[in-house]
């Protein structure tokens, strides 16, 4: 069998390997030649998954080892009967890390407490669920915004989008949507960026586009803090320059979570083709117990990974893709022995 691998997926050759023949290439120069005589192709963000890639193609299973999923036409693969799995919730975890370490340098930079703030959440999924647990262990009070739960679920604690977007804290984790009876492109735009003021500190982990950035970028705010751009890796630099954190779209960079985005679409791989799963692949990762001392939470956090690195990484926007197909290893909060509480919910 031939399988063509984006060469950023976590592990793969140990991980696929058992499969047969891999060619692993760059996400972002997987082209309708390198799949034409593929079997299996698993991707991560970078590579467009549609007619122009497949149609000369005899992929019969597509996996992608990342949350988004506007990489790819879900209804292209379905009509073809291509077999596709994404590995929803992979790095929920270390987004919601990223946030909440973001919070936690805020709030000791500009000298506020944050359980004195409000955290709104767009996008109660896997991301927005561990967020807000997390929030709760750390006494911040959060509105829960997301009407497509809300069309099926009796959600009486959630609030509408504007009562969200008038936290002293908004954060927006929805995927990028552009159809559907809630579509998310542009969900925060000219006419309702008036609820976010010079006193609101607003997070873009989700997708670029999600927020307007012609609006973002001249509407002052308290702090802007952007993983996910418009149009990457040509990101606004006047975004850049004003933000109080700019990172490459790192926030599910977890070791944990690339782990788990290679193993969820191997589980899937292996049930597609009737294959037993070879149970020593869950222990690739295997840190050990890692001790840390870091006084306070802020510095404790930063010890474990300080966020500040990345958005000096592309000080120089030419190095946003190499940076991040190079990312450094960043293990998630459970794996440290701490003196100084995690909110690990
Ligand atoms: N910056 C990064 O590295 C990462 C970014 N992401 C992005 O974050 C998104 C969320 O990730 P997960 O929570 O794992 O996905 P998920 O699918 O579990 O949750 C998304 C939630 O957003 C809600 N939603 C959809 N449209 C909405 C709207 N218009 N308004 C409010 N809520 C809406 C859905 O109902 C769902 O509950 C992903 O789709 C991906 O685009 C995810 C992981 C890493
Ligand atoms: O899971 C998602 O969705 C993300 O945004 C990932 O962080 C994308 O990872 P890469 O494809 O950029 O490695």
């Amino acid at each position: 069998m031939k399988l063509v691998i984006d060469n950023t997926c976590y592990a793969y050759k140990e991980i696929f390997d058992c499969f047969g023949e891999i060619t692993a290439i760059a996400g972002r120069d997987i082209n309708a030649s390198s799949v034409k005589d593929a079997d299996v192709l698993i991707v991560r963000s970078r590579t467009q998954v549609n007619q122009a890639l497949l149609s000369g193609s005899q992929v019969k299973f597509v996996g992608s080892t990342v949350v988004g999923l506007d990489h790819v036409d879900q209804d292209y693969l379905k009509a073809k009967g291509t077999q596709f799995f994404s590995a929803q919730g992979c790095n929920s975890m270390a987004v919601a890390e990223f946030v909440i370490s973001t919070i936690v340098n805020l709030a000791n930079e500009l000298n506020f407490n944050y359980q004195k703030k409000t955290l709104g959440i767009i996008g109660v999924g896997n991301v927005g669920t561990r967020l807000a647990e997390k929030s709760k262990l750390m006494g911040i009070k959060t509105l829960l915004n997301d009407p497509p739960r809300q069309m099926h679920e009796s959600l009486d604690n959630f609030v509408d989008l504007n009562t969200a977007l008038s936290a002293d804290i908004v954060t927006f984790h929805t995927p990028l949507t552009v159809d559907g009876k809630h579509p998310s492109y542009q969900l925060l735009n000219e006419n309702n960026f008036h609820h976010i003021t010079n006193k609101t500190i607003l997070f873009n982990a989700a997708r670029g586009g999600v927020i307007k950035e012609a609006i973002w970028q001249k509407h002052k705010t308290l702090a802007n803090i952007i993983d996910c751009w418009e149009d990457e890796p040509n990101i606004n630099p006047s975004l850049q320059n004003t933000a109080y954190l700019a990172t490459p779209h790192i926030a599910g960079h977890s070791v944990d979570a690339k782990f788990m985005g290679s193993f969820i679409v191997y589980k899937a791989l292996c049930a597609f083709l009737g294959e037993k799963e070879d149970k020593n692949i869950r222990n690739l990762i295997n840190s050990g117990e890692l001790s840390i001392d870091g006084g306070n939470l802020k510095d404790t956090l930063n010890e474990i990974y300080d966020f500040q690195q990345d958005a000096n990484a592309i000080k120089d926007i030419n190095n946003f893709e190499d940076y991040r197909r190079n990312y450094p290893i960043r293990y998630e909060w459970h794996h440290f022995k701490s003196k100084t509480a995690l909110p690990i919910a």
